[in-house]
């Protein structure tokens, strides 16, 4: 770091957001040179991953799974969750809200971490905390995220319902509850909090099923295990207003106070003790001082497949540019953004698909850790279809004696989408039991363009789960 004549502190690259995409953009930037990088956050080095979402939803949601798949072996007893013991084991993957292990890591790297809110006030220059100037020689990098979406359902947000924070990070276990939303959070979160002991639940899903981005029988099979869980569910349900005569800001996941009372079209009005929002995200642009004609209309940050927008100096990675909002594809992006600014700075082409973003067109995976799980990669029958392309889709039910050996209750569904054309694998779905481990091979076959008679020779092991690789091109012959 060097003063300049203003006095603006001057880094090469700085990063705003100090969450899983910002800390990668920020180590693949400067890795094995002598540039600086300063990476400034507001909250919790390690962001809203690892304290409020995918690190506390996973710890919730896997005792109930062991739970599950132990009251299906037959010879084994099973007894109950402790949700305090559950509880306390959720807090211990987010470090009880330290990130101190995670800004030993950025030093490790040579990132220095500054605290604080930023805001960009100059070309390639910001604000720290209303008063503190950086500016970069080379990159400024935007990585702020998203916060939950409250819609202006009349009375909800006078309500103060949870939003996914509350719903990860739970102190209280409410008796009855209404979910709103059909999406991942919505049917991750019903999933666990059934799982802790809540007693009603009601989902409210404007559309006609769950996980409407996949393909319908996964949402389908989703439901089936929502209702065996004891979820009541409402399609097609238009939510009118909510009344909440007491509500108490009572903190993140305790109860924000007395009953409240749904009123839903077509159904009779219904008390909840807590309301769960999961209806989308919104990005953190607001107030960002990003030049708002390189936003697009929800407030994204678009860039091109390096990452950049077009002001040249200025880069968007994870969820804030909306191409995937998913830890592991922020991620990803950071590895490109990172090794492009890497590149630039030291003259060098940007020849290489390493310097392209090019898997979040079409080629993303994705696990929701439902009950069953769902595992999906690339793109849906239907995307496909619309696309133009003559598809051809196989589909069976998983039932191979790796699944049977693993639950005496296992079910499951596999679906590919393959393109007549050229043989290749367009996107893959399983949904089931344990599903999440077999979508990487798939990954690896619809990235690596691999023709599905090449596929024929990868043999799987026998008694594996994957064996249901070896049925769909059974069932394709
Ligand atoms: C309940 C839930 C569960 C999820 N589970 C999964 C999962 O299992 N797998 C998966 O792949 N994805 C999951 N996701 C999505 C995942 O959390 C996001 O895709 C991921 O966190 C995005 O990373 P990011 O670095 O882009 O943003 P974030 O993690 O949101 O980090 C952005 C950071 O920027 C900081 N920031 C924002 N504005 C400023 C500012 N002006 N100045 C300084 N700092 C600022 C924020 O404090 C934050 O720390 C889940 C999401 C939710 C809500
Ligand atoms: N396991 C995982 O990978 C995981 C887990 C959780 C979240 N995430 C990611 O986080 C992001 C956010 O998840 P999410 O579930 O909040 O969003 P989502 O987009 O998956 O689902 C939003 C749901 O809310 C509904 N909705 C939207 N506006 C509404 C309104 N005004 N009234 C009623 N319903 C409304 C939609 O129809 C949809 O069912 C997603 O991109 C998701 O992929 C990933």
């Amino acid at each position: 770091m060097t003063d300049s004549v203003d006095d603006a502190e001057e880094y090469d690259v700085i990063v705003i957001g100090g969450g899983p995409a910002g800390e990668n953009a920020a180590s693949y930037a400067i890795a094995g040179s002598e540039r600086t990088a300063a990476l400034i956050e507001h909250e919790l080095v390690g962001g809203e991953c690892s304290y409020w979402a995918c690190m506390p939803s996973k710890a919730l949601l896997r005792p109930g799974e062991v739970l599950g798949a132990a009251r299906n072996m037959a010879g084994v007893s099973a007894g109950a969750l402790d949700p305090q013991a559950v509880l306390a084991r959720r807090d211990s993957f987010t470090n009880n809200h330290d990130d101190s292990s995670q800004v030993m890591w950025a030093d490790a790297q040579g990132i220095e971490v500054i605290r604080g809110a930023a805001c960009l006030t100059g070309e390639r220059t910001v604000t720290v905390g209303g008063s503190r100037r950086i500016r970069a020689r080379q990159a400024v990098v935007v990585a702020t995220g998203t916060t939950a979406a409250i819609p202006d359902t009349p009375g909800l947000r006078a309500a103060l319902p949870w939003a996914s924070r509350d719903a990860t990070n739970l102190r209280e276990v409410p008796r009855r509850v209404a979910v709103i939303g059909g999406g991942v959070v919505a049917c991750e979160s019903a999933s666990w909090l059934l799982d802790l002991g809540v007693e009603e639940l009601t989902m409210v899903v404007r559309g006609r099923g769950l996980l409407a981005k996949n393909e319908p029988f996964a949402g389908k099979l989703v439901a089936e295990g929502l209702e065996k869980k004891g979820a009541r569910l409402l399609f097609g349900a238009d939510l009118r207003g909510v009344e909440r005569p007491d509500p108490q800001d009572t903190g993140v996941g305790r109860i924000h106070g007395g009953p409240a009372t749904l009123d839903v079209a077509g159904q009779d009005p219904f008390e909840v003790d807590e309301i769960v929002v999961a209806t989308g995200r919104t990005p953190a642009t607001s107030g960002l001082g990003v030049d708002p004609r390189l936003l697009d209309a929800r407030g994204y940050l678009p860039t091109d497949d390096h990452m950049t927008t077009p002001d040249g100096w200025l880069y968007a990675v994870g969820d804030v540019n909306g191409r995937a909002l998913l830890t592991h594809m922020g991620k990803y992006q950071a590895r490109v953004c990172g090794d492009v600014i890497a590149a630039r700075a030291e003259g060098r082409p940007l020849d290489g698909s390493r310097y392209s973003a090019s898997a979040d067109h079409g080629q993303v995976p994705q696990v929701v850790f439902s009950d069953p799980e769902v595992a999906a990669v690339g793109i849906t029958e239907k995307e496909a279809r619309d696309s133009g392309v003559d598809v051809e889709t196989v589909e069976v039910d998983i039932a191979v004696a790796g699944s049977s050996l693993s639950r005496d209750d296992f079910g499951g569904h596999a679906k590919l989408v393959v393109d007549r054309g050229s043989d290749t694998l367009l996107g893959a779905t399983f949904a089931g039991t344990d599903v999440a481990e077999l979508v990487h091979a798939a990954t690896v076959a619809v990235v690596g363009r691999v023709p599905l008679d090449a596929l024929w020779h990868a043999v799987p092991s026998y008694p594996t789960v994957s064996e249901v690789w070896l049925r769909l091109l059974e069932a394709r012959r």
